[in-house]
């Protein structure tokens, strides 16, 4: 019987499998940040071992950082710790650390792909949730916990058991105005964002290959939030595109080997999943989320469904996220004014989403009652809209640049979105708080982020574009 691409990979990694009990998996790449690994530093420490392949470990600074005058010392005392904590723990252990001020320092998901250290065939990991970004170059790539940073640190191998594998087929072509975050926020509100539980998951079908790599990270980066403990996507061309003459990418005779190999990577036509679904992209709207978590999604010109739609013992939780948000039963969201516009995170805060949105707002002014955060998510990023002038672009619309780092997407540093306020965000989480204490955020494409800051309401970017 033929192998799925996650057992492909995973067979290539094991290190030990004995009948009931976990495999052994090798660990190719650990990435690190400022927020899930000091616990596990000090646990070296107290155990008197070094990490065992610190050239196998990246580090940066991220999810605290300031976005405004990082050349500045961080003022939230709690955040200077942790990114201090970083600079020595790294510094000690021998670790390359890309902090702020390095031309490469940026959100974790977002150096990895850009450096060439994300690869096909690869097993990576890193104590952060949306680590499942990677896998959209083909790799095994998922969050660990703290402990298991630890383990990482200290054997490059992880206890595991062998997961399940779930196929997502979407097929046809996409409408004007519907992208890769479309899709994906479309495949949640359907499954929930449960019911990728305990599977890995493969995206695949004609509308996910049409895909340019920073829309299939979209994609992966998202797979977790339906419960999944990652996504991939078979490398192709594309793949092999983007991967090539970057920084730690393979080089010469290396990368043709390299190519040979990463071209096995797929699914055999009789490999058997545990689960398939099947999408028609032509289905999908521009989506926006209207709830608290990001299943709660609607296509744009669709109503919030009624609690009494909702099973009933889910309808207390359904109507506490309506009240969260300040929405009702059946209300449309076309013409809601929005306050804050966020387009950032390691969800959309590449290149592609930055030229995305300028393309959009060129020439236009963005709408007085809102306002605009850009966030790059990475330097390098961030060098490359300057270099193409959509900085210019975006300060002549009113919309503010800041530097790299995880921001408001999730409220650890001083970006936060003021309660009650309403914020578009081009980001991966709409929980209570996320954002900032009783902010509510509706999760949405970068192009719809980009239509709601100029008219400064919710729009239906298809009448726009
Ligand atoms: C802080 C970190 C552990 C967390 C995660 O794992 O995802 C964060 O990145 C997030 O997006 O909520
Ligand atoms: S950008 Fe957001 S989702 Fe991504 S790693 Fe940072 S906090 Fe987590």
């Amino acid at each position: 019987m033929g192998k799925t691409l996650v057992e492909k990979i995973w067979d290539a990694h094991v290190v030990k499998s004995q009948e009931g009990f976990p495999d052994i998996l090798y660990i190719d790449t650990h990435l690190i940040h400022e927020v899930t690994s000091p616990q596990a530093f000090d646990g070296l420490r107290k155990r008197g071992i070094p990490v065992f392949r610190p050239n196998q470990t990246v580090a940066t600074a991220d999810h605290n950082v300031p976005t405004l005058n990082q050349h500045l010392p961080i003022q939230e005392e709690l955040s200077r710790y942790q990114v201090d904590m970083l600079t020595k723990n790294t510094k000690e252990f021998g670790v390359e650390l890309y902090g702020l001020g390095h031309p490469y320092q940026g959100i974790v998901h977002v150096i990895g792909p850009e450096l060439g250290i994300t690869q096909p065939g690869k097993t990576m990991v890193c104590g952060d949730s949306h680590t499942s970004t990677h896998g959209a170059f083909g790799a095994i790539a998922f969050g660990i916990g703290t402990s298991q940073v630890e383990q990482v640190f200290a054997t490059q191998c992880l206890l595991l058991q062998k997961p399940k594998t779930m196929k997502i087929e979407v097929n046809g072509e996409l409408a004007k105005g519907v992208g890769a975050k479309d899709i994906v926020l479309y495949i949640i509100s359907k499954t929930t964002a449960a019911g990728g539980t305990g599977y890995f998951v493969e995206f695949a079908g004609s509308a996910i290959r049409s895909l340019s790599m920073e829309g299939r990270m979209t994609v992966c980066n998202m797979s977790i939030e339906m419960g999944a403990r990652g996504g991939l996507i078979a490398p192709d061309q594309t793949t092999f595109d983007y991967v090539q003459g970057r920084e730690f990418a393979p080089k010469g005779e290396a990368w043709d080997k390299a190519v040979d190999y990463w071209k096995t990577l797929y699914s055999d036509e009789d490999a058997q999943f545990d689960a398939v679904l099947q999408f028609d992209a032509a289905d999908i709207q521009p989506m926006i989320t209207y709830g608290t978590n990001p299943g709660m999604g609607i296509g744009i010109s669709d109503a919030i469904p009624a609690t009494a739609a909702q099973p009933e013992s889910e309808q207390p939780s359904y109507e506490k996220a309506l009240n969260y948000m300040g929405f009702q039963d059946n209300q449309k969201l076309i013409g809601h004014p929005v306050d804050y516009v966020f387009i950032g995170s390691c969800t959309n805060s590449r290149i592609e989403d930055l030229r995305t949105v300028a393309s959009f707002v060129k020439g236009k002014k963005k709408a007085d009652n809102v306002e605009v955060w850009i966030v790059p998510g990475s330097k390098q990023v961030e060098a490359q809209a300057k270099e193409e002038g959509i900085d210019k672009i975006f300060e002549e619309a009113g919309f503010i640049l800041r530097e790299p780092g995880c921001s408001a997407c999730l409220g650890m540093n001083e970006d936060k979105i003021p309660a009650g306020k309403y914020c578009i965000s081009t980001s991966n989480r709409n929980f209570e708080g996320r954002q900032g204490p009783n902010a509510r955020t509706m999760l949405a494409s970068p192009l719809t982020a980009a239509a709601a800051a100029v008219a400064g309401k919710i729009v239906d970017v298809r009448e726009v574009v």
